[in-house]
């Protein structure tokens, strides 16, 4: 397995304290990680080290060897967040939404055009079914679809930029327990699986224990700290106490 990502003593601090406290972590090709931990223990902050966005205090971030912060947008885009609030613009339809996936590969001409009129619909439609959604409602703009809609068509977005991984800051949060399990499925199945045959790597947030076993590896935080990095079938009641418990 190739090491894709590499977080290396990292520290965010805020005013409150540490975000991050001493971040040690690597994930290779093909593994889906859970990443776990209470309200606030720090697993969007580092999502957001991930990707790039938030840039710690100290410490590495390294993506395939090279600082992420050296990254060009080409290579930038192989790293594909999706976001809490889904960052869909909901002045655009849905193949605009999607096509935006492709952005980082294009020229300015190019994301002109998909302003204007409708662009490489084929490639748009091949997303939609993946995710389960009907070619129909690639004109609908997406502030007329539903919570569950609109998460399909972010994780449509996600296919069209191909990324070799995937950071979900809770993707299942407020969906009910149906869709939850639906939406999981369609990060862990083959919709994930890269053009090159090779399986995408996932690290996803979340919050409900009963999915813990659908991943290989489960990460977990506490004040900004991880306390457990093991594979899924290790996390026992003792390890959830650790993890919840006050202690
Ligand atoms: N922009 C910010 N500036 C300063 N502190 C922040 C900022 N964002 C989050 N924090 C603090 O960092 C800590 C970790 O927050 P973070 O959102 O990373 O946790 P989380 O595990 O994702 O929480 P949740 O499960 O509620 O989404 C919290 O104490 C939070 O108050």
């Amino acid at each position: 397995m190739r090491r894709l990502l590499e977080i290396r003593g990292v520290f965010v601090q805020s005013s409150r304290g540490n975000r991050l406290n001493d971040i040690n972590l690597s994930i290779s090709s093909g593994e889906r990680v859970a990443l776990v931990g209470s309200n606030g223990s720090g697993k969007s902050s580092l999502l957001a080290v991930a990707n790039g966005t938030l840039i710690p205090d100290s410490g590495k971030v390294l993506w395939q060897n090279y600082p992420t912060s050296n990254l060009g947008q080409r290579q930038r885009q192989k790293i594909g967040t999706l976001w809490q609030d889904l960052r869909l613009v909901e002045e655009l339809n849905v193949a605009q939404n999607i096509n935006s996936g492709a952005l980082a590969n294009r020229n300015l001409l190019w994301a002109l055009a998909n302003l204007l009129k409708p662009i490489e619909l084929n490639a748009c439609s091949e997303c939609l079914k993946k995710v389960g959604l009907s070619t129909s409602i690639l004109s609908a703009m997406v502030s007329e679809l539903s919570g569950g809609q609109r998460q399909r068509v972010a994780i449509a977005r996600l296919l069209r930029q191909k990324p070799e991984l995937i950071l979900a800051d809770e993707p299942l949060f407020s969906l009910d327990p149906i869709l939850a399990k639906e939406i999981l499925h369609l990060f862990l199945d083959n919709t994930m699986t890269s053009d090159m045959g090779e399986e995408r790597t996932l690290l996803m947030s979340l919050h409900q224990p009963s999915f813990f076993r659908h991943f290989d590896r489960v990460i977990a935080l506490k004040s900004g700290r991880v306390v457990f990095d093991q594979p899924a079938e290790c996390l026992d009641e003792e390890a959830l106490a650790l993890i919840y418990g006050s202690a």
